[in-house]
């Protein structure tokens, strides 16, 4: 399990755009945990303003697929061409406890004002919050923040590790409804993984299934 608590507002490198209007394009021949190999020719291209879900048996690589991809983990055989700019969300919101819901924004991407950062946590349903601290805000509101702060950056590319699992169904219904309407107006280049085959069916586009060992592509489905 590689469930992790990052999040990437900043502009990455290498910063070169895909080929093929493609805004990713992950070509990862082999991945290797020492001797192990558990992933084997994972090829995919994701389009900017398709948004794609990467499922599969628990330990069978898809946070590991999702690490290759963000530049987080650059121990691979293969390349990954990735946009400029890219947010990722995680299961665990990771707020700045000891700043403001609008610090949490305006610290983290640069040259967003203050008034841009309260637009933005108005948009989630924060309005009127932005002076309060992460431990004030409901788990609820905290995971509005984390995704206010993902979407703030205006990310080319979205990378999402199960961001809905663990909450009650309610919660979670609220949670997905907002993600689709963010995605739908930024229209980031999505990659999530999520083993609730219902999310996959309604947020993506595409479905890619991670199997076998070490594991690859189903290739149907790609
Ligand atoms: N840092 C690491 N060192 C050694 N092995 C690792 C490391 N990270 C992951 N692994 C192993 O790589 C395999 C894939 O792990 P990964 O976390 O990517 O799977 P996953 O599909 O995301 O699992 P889950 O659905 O349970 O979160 C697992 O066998 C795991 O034990």
């Amino acid at each position: 399990m590689t469930h992790g608590s990052v999040f990437i507002g900043q502009p990455v490198t290498p910063v070169r755009p895909a080929g093929d209007g493609a805004a990713v394009q992950v070509n990862i021949l082999a991945k290797h945990f020492g001797p192990t190999q558990v992933l084997r020719d994972v090829h995919f291209t994701v389009a900017r303003g398709e948004t794609v879900a990467l499922v599969g048996p628990s330990g069978i690589g898809k946070s590991t697929v999702l690490r290759i991809v963000s530049g987080l983990d650059t121990r691979f055989d293969g390349h990954v061409q990735r946009p400029g700019t890219m947010a990722m969300v995680f299961q665990e919101p990771t707020l700045l406890p000891w700043r403001s819901a609008r610090q949490n924004l305006t610290l983290i991407h640069d040259g967003l004002t203050e008034a841009q950062a309260d637009a933005a946590l108005d948009r989630v349903g924060l309005g009127g919050r932005g002076d309060a601290f992460p431990r004030a805000l409901s788990l609820g509101q905290q995971r509005r923040l984390a995704l206010a702060r993902a979407f703030a950056g205006r990310p080319e590319m979205l990378i999402m590790d199960e961001p809905f699992v663990s909450l009650d169904p309610e919660l979670a219904e609220q949670m997905l409804s907002l993600t689709e309407e963010l995605i739908t107006e930024a229209r980031p280049a999505t990659i999530f993984v999520t083993h609730a085959r219902a999310e996959a069916d309604r947020l993506a586009s595409r479905v890619l299934d991670l199997r076998g060992t070490p594991a690859t592509l189903s290739p149907h489905l790609i």
